[in-house]
């Protein structure tokens, strides 16, 4: 029965030694209560570092033992891999380039690089130890990006998830490391990749079309003819658990007791890991403002601030400890008073029911970070706010914002601006505040923990089933000898060839991208046997196509339709159709030619092509949509089409598409054998039109209404060249 394999650097677990004794706890964690109901089902399993270092092999076996009873498989890690693997490159290089800390943090070295790739081999070695196929894994995290493309290398058909919990830097930025296109071509190897936000979604994309050779159409990558998903899904966290612990007796206790102990002052919470990406000095640093600027909120503002110990044996994290002890002790003793202390600072973890009561009673929660993939104590806050008050002060850098928009939204370096968010959250009025919680806790609710795991693993089954199809279509050995032997048998063919992508690859100058001597070959042969009809049928200018193929004997179809020529013919152009919207159009095309360096017009009888192949990536496709819509009205009224093809826009009148063209040339007809291959949009038409009898390619990897799939033209080429050694002697 086919499994699902979690990954991820930690295991949710605790692992702590005591007396000899490894003492197991499991952990609390968002991530593990959402994948709980999974990897303890059936034979799942989930695989990750214990989070400590065991150097005896009988510890180790002892361990995995116990671990094996949780339905967790252990990657046990020796000291130096966790000094250079895990300290050394995930969070001395990853982490800062990822939260944009680069320049100051960012320490490129090889030998981290190197512990980086062996220790992603070794979870690979893990993983393909129980993998078989048909199993789905799901892989976790920065300290893994390699490990997608390790484990497809061996298992190409397995299905892969893959999901980046902290933010994915813009290009400028990622470009920075090294060895960015290995990390990038790790997490390809994945079939489905999630990121929290939208914004990390743009520049994951943005950063693989500029470092790697792959086609990028909208949210799909296609590389090595295999299509990768790329969405958002925002993680959620266990909302019913944190809505319903301040109902628990332990948890009401400590509410009560917190109450009590401030009953006199507004409280404000804020809890993070220990990590310069949290903004905690410069929250400090706001906090005193406050301080400074609100004499009258001396004694009545209380700072409850949690700060859970983390990587503290890399140096940075060691340094910003120091740091956050020396502002709070300076803070505090400038405002103490006999009965009030400014910041109640904790450098340590708390139990969930403690964290729960301080949810559930603090008047704001002050959540600040420069940076951060989600943030989960933001919608914990939310979460436990049973009573629909309080209020959430959230920096814009934080994932969570692009959702909990009803939080007083701040940016972290604006000290002023946090400072007074402070103040406005603290004097809200009650109404105020529900109006702002009811929304935020509903959303909470919904997209919940549960339904983050079940939305993903339902896109990831789709992903699959969208590449098995798609696999399926695509011309397999015995399909090729099936069309063969149609052609074969057949004494009355028509054969439909579109150019660009798909007899010739493309070329950043259009011009570039005239026929070889093989090509000519090949439409030839297949022309000389008199029961093929050979028509080439292209978006080209009938001027192009002249001084290409006039000498052969074939049908030439241009600009889709509106030139025709038969062999031995001169060309005529289809009648009745007006080119006088061509004087408004024009124009407009020529201001993104203007504004869009490397992109130009190019002008045929009854259509305006905008090509932007050589503009700068990324600004092409956004002047194309902004184009796309400037157009859309003005293209209606006037009868006009707007077509989206291969880095070109083009805008055509209506009545004219590829499927009429080919359409005209079958109806009536008897041919025994039709075939077409296309690449493009404008080949869908002709894929549509045609009988159900007739055979269709789509050449490349986009959704197509063809029947088959060839890769590129090359494969075009072969599968001619084999009609070609099937000469048909006699014709009836
Ligand atoms: O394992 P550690 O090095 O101790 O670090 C703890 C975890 O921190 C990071 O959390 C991220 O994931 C959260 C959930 O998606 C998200 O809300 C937060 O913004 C991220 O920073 C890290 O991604 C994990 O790998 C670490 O285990
Ligand atoms: O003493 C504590 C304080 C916090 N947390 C949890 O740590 C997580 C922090 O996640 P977040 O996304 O806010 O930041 P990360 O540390 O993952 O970057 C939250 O679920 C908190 O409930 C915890 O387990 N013990």
């Amino acid at each position: 029965m086919p499994k699902t394999i979690i990954v991820s650097n930690r295991l949710p677990i605790k692992i702590s030694k005591a007396d000899d004794e490894y003492v197991l706890s499991p952990s609390e964690g968002g991530l593990a209560t959402g994948l709980g109901s999974i990897y303890k089902q059936d034979n799942n399993v989930w695989i990750g570092w214990p989070g400590i270092e065991i150097t005896e092999q009988q510890d180790k076996d002892h361990v995995s033992q116990q671990l094996k009873e949780l339905s967790l498989i252990p990657v046990f890690l020796d000291q130096e891999e966790i000094n250079q693997y895990y300290e050394g490159f995930s969070n001395e290089v990853l982490w800062p380039v990822f939260h944009y800390y680069a320049s100051t943090y960012a320490n490129y070295k090889q030998s981290n690089w190197d512990y980086y790739q062996a220790v992603n081999q070794k979870f690979r070695d893990i993983i393909l130890s129980i993998a078989e196929p048909g199993d789905i894994i799901w892989i976790h995290d920065y300290q893994l990006l390699l490990l997608p493309a390790l484990v497809r290398s061996e298992l190409p058909d397995v299905s892969i998830g893959f999901f980046l919990h902290i933010p994915f830097p813009s290009h400028e930025m990622f470009r920075l490391i090294p060895w960015r296109s290995e990390l990038l071509e790790g997490m390809l190897g994945a079939d489905l990749i999630g990121f929290h936000t939208f914004d990390d979604v743009r520049h994951f994309l943005g950063a693989t079309s500029r470092i790697l050779p792959v086609n990028t159409s909208s949210n799909i990558i296609t590389m090595d003819e295999r299509s990768i998903v790329v969405e958002s899904f925002p993680m959620g966290i266990d909302e019913q658990k944190y809505a319903t612990l301040p109902l628990q007796d332990d948890v009401k206790e400590q509410i009560e007791l917190i109450k009590n102990n401030f009953k006199d002052t507004k409280l404000i919470l804020s809890i993070d890991r220990l990590d310069y990406s949290k903004g905690i000095l410069q929250r400090l640093q706001a906090f005193e403002l406050m301080l400074e600027l609100c004499p009258e909120c001396i004694e009545k503002i209380t700072f409850y601030m949690i700060v859970v110990p983390s990587r503290d044996t890399v140096p940075q994290y060691a340094h910003l400890r120091e740091e956050i002890d020396k502002r709070v002790g300076n803070i505090n003793s400038i405002y103490r008073t006999m009965d009030w202390t400014p910041i109640h600072y904790y450098y340590r973890s708390f139990p969930i029911e403690t964290l729960s009561a301080l949810y559930h009673t603090a008047d704001v929660c002050l959540v600040t970070p420069m940076r951060d993939g989600m943030n989960l104590v933001s919608k914990e806050y939310i979460a436990s706010r049973t009573n629909n008050d309080g209020v959430l002060i959230l920096s814009e850098m934080a994932g969570s914002s692009k959702e909990l928009i009803d939080a007083i939204i701040v940016n972290p370096n604006n000290t002023g601006e946090v400072c007074r968010a402070i103040l406005e959250a603290i004097s809200m009025p009650l109404e105020e505040q529900q109006k702002r919680m009811i929304p935020m806790r509903q959303l909470v609710s919904k997209f919940n923990i549960s339904h983050w795991v079940k939305i993903f693993f339902d896109r990831l089954k789709e992903v699959k089933l969208m590449q098995r199809s798609m696999q399926a279509r695509h011309v397999s050995f015995a399909t090729e000898q099936s069309i063969i032997n149609r052609y074969i048998k057949t004494k009355k063919r028509i054969i439909f060839l579109d150019y660009d992508g798909t007899l010739v690859s493309f070329k950043s100058n259009i011009d570039q991208a005239s026929p070889d001597e093989e090509l000519y070959n090949i439409i030839n042969k297949l022309s000389e046997d008199p029961a093929n009809q050979v028509v080439l049928i292209s978006g080209r200018k009938h001027e192009n196509l002249d001084a290409w193929f006039k000498h052969m004997d074939i049908y030439l179809i241009a600009e889709h339709g509106s030139w025709f020529k038969r062999p031995e013919t001169h060309w005529h152009k289809i009648t009745g159709l007006s080119d006088q919207w061509k004087h408004d159009i024009y124009p407009i095309l020529e201001t993104y030619v203007d504004r869009t360096p490397g992109s130009f017009i190019e002008e045929k009888t009854y259509s305006l092509a905008w090509h932007y192949r050589k503009a700068q990536n990324g600004l092409g496709e956004l002047r194309a949509s902004e184009l796309m819509n400037n157009l859309k009205y003005l293209a209606s009224d006037k009868g006009l089409q707007l077509l989206a093809g291969d880095k070109v826009l083009e805008v055509k009148n209506m009545d004219i598409n590829k499927g009429k063209a080919a359409l005209s040339l079958t109806e009536g007809k008897d041919y025994d054998f039709i075939i077409a291959f296309g690449d493009d949009y404008t080949d869908e038409d002709i894929f549509k039109a045609l009988p159900e009898a007739a055979i269709t390619i789509k050449v490349g990897s986009n959704l197509s209404a063809a029947k088959f799939y060839l890769r590129n033209p090359t494969e075009v080429r072969k599968l001619l060249t084999s009609f070609t050694q099937h000469t048909t002697v006699e014709v009836n």
